[in-house]
């Protein structure tokens, strides 16, 4: 099968280099990104990674897949879930954990949604993957968000502390990634539908 580019508009390194991994495991999809600043909504992840996936589609006059990331406390049913980025980045590891002192659990699942839109003014498709696990205190090189407070559940290792390899099959990005994957090579043409 001939390979087919993907352009996936995302201002997040660490997103891209994962999806850039996972999708070059035997698939003739190639990713190109675009470092699009798109305004994300507030409400389900669902309608979140719709809108943003929408816009990206109209910015670009094309064919393109974003991605968002949640990661949700059952303690909060479901909170901080799609604005996590914002409570990572003013709390940090240990303060997301001290959030939760107090609260009978510290399970928590971290939740991917991929979203592809054929085109300005087509309707996005969205693709989830979630992995579970718990919020643990920082172990790990801290370099992607907060990959070194979530331990899949069944692991004594947090995601900060897999190697690529480990994450990359287990995580909720890879679980995504895996439906994304098969609609679009299950599509004759699916980027110039
Ligand atoms: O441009 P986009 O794709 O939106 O990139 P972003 O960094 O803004 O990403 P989100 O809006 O989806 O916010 C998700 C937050 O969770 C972080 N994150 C995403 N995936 C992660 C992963 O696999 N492990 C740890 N942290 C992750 C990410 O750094 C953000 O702080
Ligand atoms: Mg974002």
């Amino acid at each position: 099968m001939a390979s087919e580019r993907l352009t996936f508009v995302t201002g997040n390194a660490n997103k891209l280099k994962e999806t850039k991994y996972i999708l070059s495991q035997g698939t003739p999809i190639e990713v190109d990104s675009q470092d699009l600043d798109i305004p994300e909504l507030q409400g389900t992840t669902q309608e979140v990674a719709q809108a943003k996936c929408r816009r990206a589609a109209e910015l670009l006059g094309g064919p393109c897949i974003t991605e968002d990331t949640a990661l949700c406390f059952k303690a909060f049913d479901g909170l901080p879930g799609p604005y996590i980025k914002h409570f990572m980045k003013n709390l940090g590891h240990e303060g997301l954990n001290n959030l939760l002192v107090g609260f009978p659990t510290t399970e928590a699942w971290a939740l991917c949604t991929f979203a592809y839109c054929s085109g300005p003014g087509a309707e996005p498709i969205l693709f989830e993957g979630r992995t579970d696990g718990s919020i643990v205190p920082a172990r790990g090189p801290p370099t992607f968000g907060w990959d070194a407070i979530f331990q899949p559940e069944g692991y004594n290792k947090t995601y900060a502390e897999m190697t690529k390899e480990e994450k990359n099959i287990i995580s909720h990005r890879y679980r995504a990634l895996v439906k994304l994957r098969a609609y679009l090579t299950g599509l004759e043409d699916p980027l110039n539908a």
